[in-house]
């Protein structure tokens, strides 16, 4: 048997669908939802990615404005940037594309973003609201995977949920969202021992590692649910996730694919939470 997709543009295209709706209300009564993307440095991926943002913007009607600043901007005229957005009734959502040059210090950075703008929920206040379940801004790699989920339309209340990863920005925040969602959880991460023995017993396995096609075919449960969070270039430089896709393909009962999985659908909640902004804001 051969696992059924979970096709991330597909549902993005829905997604964006509904968004566009949603803009064209906040249009009526005279609000444009806007996204300020900041990107600091020329690394040539991040442009890409910021790029990407952009024209998902342009296609649901949200206003965006790229900022791009030279690799050696001072912390100091980051931050006031990053003020001066704060207070800009026209900006509702306020993105800073990471990594930043190593000069400048992340946490500063996002911390100093107004959290009712921080659109990425990477502000320790929507940290700690997804912690304690009060409403606030998600994560959007994670909360995409969230709506994947939904939309295959799993009950996750008592499945064992296992998280590779325990990064702030995807593995922390998937395992509280499963955890909402009634799941069980296990986070596994480098130190673990014995990785495949966690994996083995787990209905669903989300894999944000950063390693090309580590999940393999006998880490995986027969009809388990597997979502790549991955995006990586492997020894031919072609992109891959953290699955070894074609494998875990004949064992898994749902997967997501690489490219047109997760990362769509990351850039669809970001298009989401800004939309969310702006109605927040103007309600
Ligand atoms: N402040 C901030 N917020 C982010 O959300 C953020 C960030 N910084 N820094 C970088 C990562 C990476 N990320 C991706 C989003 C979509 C795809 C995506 O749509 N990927 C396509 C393939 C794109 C390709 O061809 O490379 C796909 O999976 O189908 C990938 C990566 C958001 N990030």
């Amino acid at each position: 048997m051969t696992a059924q997709l979970i096709d991330g543009l597909a549902l993005s295209r829905l997604w964006r669908t509904r968004l566009t709706e949603r803009v064209a209300a906040l249009r009526a009564r005279g609000v444009q939802p806007g996204l300020a993307v900041i990107l600091v440095g020329d690394d040539p991926a991040s442009q890409v990615y910021v790029r990407n943002k952009v024209k998902a913007c342009h296609e649901v009607g949200i206003h965006s404005v790229l900022e791009t600043h030279p690799a050696d901007l001072s912390e100091d005229a980051l931050l006031a940037r990053v003020r001066a957005l704060n207070t800009d009734p026209a900006i509702h959502g306020i993105l800073v594309q990471l990594p930043l040059p190593r000069h400048l210090d992340a946490h500063r950075v996002i911390e100093t973003i107004a959290p009712e703008k921080d659109v990425d929920g990477f502000h320790v206040a929507n940290a700690g609201a997804l912690m304690v379940g009060q409403p606030g801004f998600w994560p959007c790699t994670p909360h995409g995977c969230m709506k994947m989920l939904e939309h295959i339309g799993v009950d996750l209340r008592g499945k064992h949920a296992v998280v590779i990863g325990r990064s702030n920005i995807v593995g922390k925040p998937m395992a509280l969202m499963l955890l909402q969602a009634n799941a069980t959880v296990t986070i596994c991460h480098s130190a673990t021992a014995d990785l495949a023995h966690h994996t083995r017993q787990a209905d669903v396995i989300v894999a944000a590692v950063g390693r090309p096609r580590m999940l393999t075919a006998d880490m995986v449960k027969p009809g388990a649910i597997v979502i790549d969070v991955g995006i990586n270039r492997d020894a031919n430089g072609k992109l891959c996730g953290d699955v070894d896709f074609d494998a875990v393909r004949e064992v898994a009962g749902w997967i997501t694919p690489v490219p047109g999985g997760v990362g769509p659908m990351t850039i669809t909640m970001l298009l989401a939470n800004t939309v969310d902004a702006a109605e927040r804001a103007t309600a």
